[in-house]
Formats: C-alpha cells, sequence, structure tokens
C-alpha cells in the first residue's frame, strides 16, 4: 500500500482492529519497529513535532505537538504547543463546493510553518482525521465525501510537511483515541513510586473514562468493572506499557448536540399543521426561521420526512426549561434493550464506573454557563443553573453576552438541557456518581481530545510493553555511590570494633 494513500483504512496504523476470539474486537496497539520505516520517517524520530487536523462537523482546527529529543520514560511528555481555528465550516460544509475544502486550510498550514523549525518541516508528519460530519456526508453523497477528502488530501500533500494520510476516523477509532490522550495527559498509563506499586497490587490499573461531546456525534468511553462479552462491538483491548486494558466504547452518530437540536427540531414539526412554533428550549423573545425542505436531506432527520404545506418554519422562544427536557428526552429510547443494561436506542452500556472527563462541547457549553468550577456543582445545582439561564429573555442574554457568537450564544440553553438530558437520562449518572464527571478544557498545555491519542498511536509513541528501566542519572549514580562507601565504612569500623576490642575494655576497665 502506498504512502498516503487515504483509501486504505489500516495500511500503516499501528493500531489495527482484528477480531482475536469469537467474543473480543480487539483494538491493538502493535509495538511495530517497522512502522516507521513504512511511513518513511526517519529512525531518529525522537525529539520533533507533529501536526493532526481534527475535521470536525463544525470547523477544523490544526494541532502542533512537541516532543524532546530524549524517548523518555515516562508519560506526558509530548504537549500540544500550536492550536490553529480554521476559518469557515467543518469540510463537510463543502459539499457543494468540493474543491474549495482543501484551500480552506492552508492559513492554518502556514501558522503551523512559523512554529515549526524549518529544517524540521520535511520529517514532520501531518494527519487529518474527519469525523462525524464526514461520516454523515459519506451516508448522505459518498462521491461529494470522496471530493471533499481528495481535495484535503491535495492541499496537504502540497504542504512543506511529511503527509501521512487524510481519512474518516470510525466513531469507535473516535472514542478510543479520546480515552487514550486524557489518560496519557493525566499520567495514567505509567506510575512510578508507591502509585505503581499500588496498582500492581490491581488487576486493571485506575483511569479516567472519556465523555466526548461533539455537534454532529458523541462518544464514552471507559474500563468498566466487570466486562461481559455480550456486545464485542463495543469492547475494545488495549496492551500499553506491559498492561491490559479491557474498554468499554460507544460513539452516538446524530446525538452530537447541533444534530440532537436537529432531530428535536424534526420531530416537533411532525406535531405542527403551522408554518410557526413554540420552542421551550430558546429564550422568550428569540426568533429563528428554518428552511424546511433542506432539513430532512440529513440522514439524522430523514426518517421523519414528510410534506409540509409551507417551506419556512418560523420558530419563537419560551424559555422553558422543564418542557425542553421532556422535550429532550424524546430523543432517548428507553424502551427495548436487547442486554443486561442499555444507554438508550438499545446500545449496551456496562454500569459506568470510576471518574470521567468530558471535553469539547461538554466543556464549552459547562464553562459559559460557569459550572465548571474545581468544586464540582451537584446535579441539583447543575439542574437550577440551567434552568436559571434558560428563564432569561433573549435581549437581556444577547446584551450582556454581545462578544459572544449568536449562534453559540442561543443554543447554550439547549445544550445546556440537552448535555443533563443525556448523562442523567441516557447514560443514567445519578447524584451520587455525578461528582465523577470533571469537565476539561485541556490538561496541561493540550486540548483534550481525540488528536494527540490519534497522532501518539500513528508514531508509535505508546508502546505495548513497558520499556526497560533507564539507567541511573548521573546525580542518583553519584547518590549510590556515596551510600555504598558509606555501607562498607560502616561494616568495616563495626568489624574491627568487634575483632579488635580496645585493652580498656577487653579489662573491664571503666
Ligand atoms: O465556544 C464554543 N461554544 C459552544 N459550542 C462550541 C464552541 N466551540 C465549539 N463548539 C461546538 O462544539 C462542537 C464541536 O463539534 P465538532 O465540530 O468537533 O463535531 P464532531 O466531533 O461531531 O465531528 C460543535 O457543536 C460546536 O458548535
Ligand atoms: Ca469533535
Amino acid at each position: 500500500m502506498k504512502k498516503g494513500d487515504s483509501s486504505a483504512d489500516s495500511w500503516s496504523f499501528s493500531v489495527v482492529i482484528e477480531t482475536k476470539t469469537e467474543l473480543w474486537k480487539k483494538l491493538v496497539l502493535v509495538p511495530c519497529k517497522h512502522c516507521l520505516e513504512h511511513r518513511n520517517m526517519p529512525e531518529d524520530f525522537w525529539g520533533g513535532y507533529g501536526i493532526v487536523l481534527d475535521a470536525g462537523s463544525s470547523h477544523t482546527n490544526l494541532y502542533v505537538y512537541e516532543w524532546p529529543a530524549e524517548k523518555e520514560n515516562d508519560t506526558g511528555v509530548v504537549q500540544q504547543v500550536e492550536v490553529c481555528k480554521v476559518e469557515g465550516p467543518g469540510i463537510s460544509g463543502y459539499s457543494q463546493t468540493t474543491e474549495k475544502a482543501g484551500p480552506s486550510l492552508v492559513q492554518c498550514l502556514r501558522q503551523a510553518e512559523g512554529v515549526i523549525p524549518l529544517k524540521q518541516h520535511q520529517e514532520t508528519p501531518v494527519y487529518l482525521g474527519a469525523t462525524a460530519g464526514m461520516r454523515l456526508l459519506r451516508l448522505e453523497n459518498k462521491d461529494a465525501a470522496e471530493k471533499v477528502l481528495s481535495s484535503v488530501e491535495k492541499t496537504l500533500r502540497s504542504a512543506p510537511f511529511n503527509f501521512q494520510g487524510a481519512r474518516i476516523i470510525s466513531g469507535q477509532e473516535e472514542g478510543a483515541y479520546g480515552w487514550i490522550t486524557i489518560n496519557y495527559l493525566l499520567g495514567n498509563f505509567k506510575q512510578s513510586g508507591w502509585k505503581k506499586f499500588l496498582h500492581s497490587l490491581k488487576s486493571v490499573s485506575e483511569t479516567s473514562g472519556a465523555l466526548d461531546l461533539g455537534g454532529a456525534s458523541t462518544q464514552i468511553t471507559f474500563v468498566p468493572d466487570e466486562i461481559s462479552s455480550e456486545s464485542p462491538q463495543n469492547l475494545l483491548y488495549f496492551r500499553l506499557y506491559g498492561k491490559d486494558y479491557r474498554v468499554y466504547t460507544h460513539s452516538f452518530l446524530c446525538y452530537g448536540k447541533d444534530q440532537a437540536l436537529q432531530q428535536k427540531l424534526a420531530r416537533d414539526l411532525q406535531s405542527t399543521e403551522n408554518s410557526s412554533l413554540f420552542d421551550p428550549c430558546f429564550h422568550q423573545g428569540y426568533q429563528r426561521t428554518i428552511s424546511v425542505s433542506n432539513f430532512f436531506k440529513n440522514p439524522c432527520t430523514s426518517v421523519e420526512k414528510k410534506q409540509f404545506p409551507f417551506s419556512q418554519l418560523h420558530i419563537e422562544g419560551e424559555g422553558n426549561y422543564e418542557k425542553c427536557r421532556r422535550n429532550i428526552q424524546n430523543l432517548f429510547n428507553k424502551t427495548d434493550c436487547p442486554y443486561s443494561s442499555c444507554s438508550f436506542n438499545g446500545i449496551y452500556l456496562p454500569p459506568l464506573q470510576g471518574d470521567f472527563g468530558a471535553f469539547s462541547a461538554f466543556y464549552f457549553v459547562m464553562n459559559f454557563l460557569n459550572l465548571t468550577s474545581d468544586d464540582p456543582f451537584t446535579l441539583d445545582e447543575v439542574a437550577s443553573a440551567i434552568k436559571k439561564f434558560c428563564a432569561r429573555p433573549w435581549h437581556e442574554v444577547k446584551l450582556q453576552y454581545h462578544q459572544i457568537k449568536e449562534k453559540y450564544l442561543s443554543e447554550y440553553c439547549f445544550s445546556g438541557a440537552y448535555i443533563l438530558s443525556l448523562l442523567e437520562n441516557g447514560y443514567e449518572f445519578t447524584t451520587e456518581n455525578w461528582k465523577r464527571i470533571h469537565f476539561l478544557g485541556k490538561i496541561g498545555s493540550s486540548d483534550a481530545g481525540w488528536t494527540l491519542g490519534y497522532m501518539l498511536n500513528l508514531t508509535n509513541m505508546i508502546p505495548a510493553e513497558e520499556p526497560p528501566a533507564p539507567p541511573l542519572s548521573y546525580g542518583s549514580y553519584v547518590g549510590l555511590m556515596v551510600l555504598c562507601s558509606l555501607v562498607l565504612v560502616s561494616v568495616i569500623l563495626l568489624a574491627w570494633l568487634l575483632f579488635h576490642k580496645p585493652k580498656c575494655l577487653q579489662k573491664g576497665v571503666v
């Protein structure tokens, strides 16, 4: 397979999805020495930069990562040094003008050129991973999705970096790489000292679960207490630093916050005979008009398609949080569950376990609502804060937050209510384990998201086996030598005292 062939999903990736037994679908991190050769990367790859473009449904972000020259024996050494938000929509927004998708990335690629030293440009790998917006476009119009990918590939190949592929990643990968990122940044994979000792007593290491909310999909990934083989497509197996991890993951397409709103509106439309609608999830006084004909082209709403005697729908806000929650609840089908336990829509979910890092739109929304403090808010406090915000009239909200984009501002009430519905009704977080959700924007200098995990894996930076202990540092070596010398001198002194007792002691003279 040729380098950079974006049509192949697994050509040079050290993550390969394979079915090892009937029961396990395994996502194995292969310790592949040869991977670097396959990817035309220099052997002395350590000490450099890597670029990942996160082509999300709403927009594309370019991240530059840097790692030190020494292959350190600890996690958390790879760091984000730059992020650039691409102007305009996500690449799936170029379905009508596919040739413009690639050029939209040029400005951020130039910015990366300024950050990375010139002599390292050629060896710097660049990857683009597209998520749910492109998964939806592929469902709606495969040809347009391919053209968009070709356009971005063309642009990335013309940049001075080492192009490594532009592809649509699966929801399972998105969940897995998000989980890898946050646990890598939190230092959960490699422990030292007492922490390592404590963890070695347990069969499974303590890791943090990952909750990712995008515009078009949402992912939940964690290590459950007991693993059942009921739903193999939700189970992944990793071996990292010599430890096995059995991870549950699921990605819900159409349940990112933008598509969830589209789904909600599509349902509301079913019960209206006229061209205007009151919506409890928008502030009182807020108005929006949507085109009905475009609305049902989207795979997330197409099942609700029917003929309407009007082409424009006029929406008016009511600002009623409780009604909004009831309205959103209809998106989660909790009736049929073919497994021992489910989240919604008949999808297996094992009992929730441990702490969770909630990032991307989970963080953006909760941060806007001032609900992300270190001393976590209770579930009741969060609900009443969102209720209060939803009840504020639109003119007042707009006046106070005039600097915020109207699209975001007008939807924070819906988004807050949706986040609570997803977590409380969808995944069934309770008042008790709500405390274990931590809303994270960054960990250190790096954004929480799937991109770092993706790059760490593709550059083979997380080994399957624990690397041998490093040689001692100079300081520790000197310290050890001094300690040995002291012990040796003490032993000689003690022996001398025992075998050559001073005469005064031998004669019992005091
Ligand atoms: O500052 C912000 N405030 C509120 N929402 C934001 C902000 N920045 C990004 N978002 C939202 O976060 C979500 C990011 O989703 P993304 O584009 O990654 O989609 P995907 O992961 O489903 O492909 C979108 O809904 C976007 O509108
Ligand atoms: Ca995303």
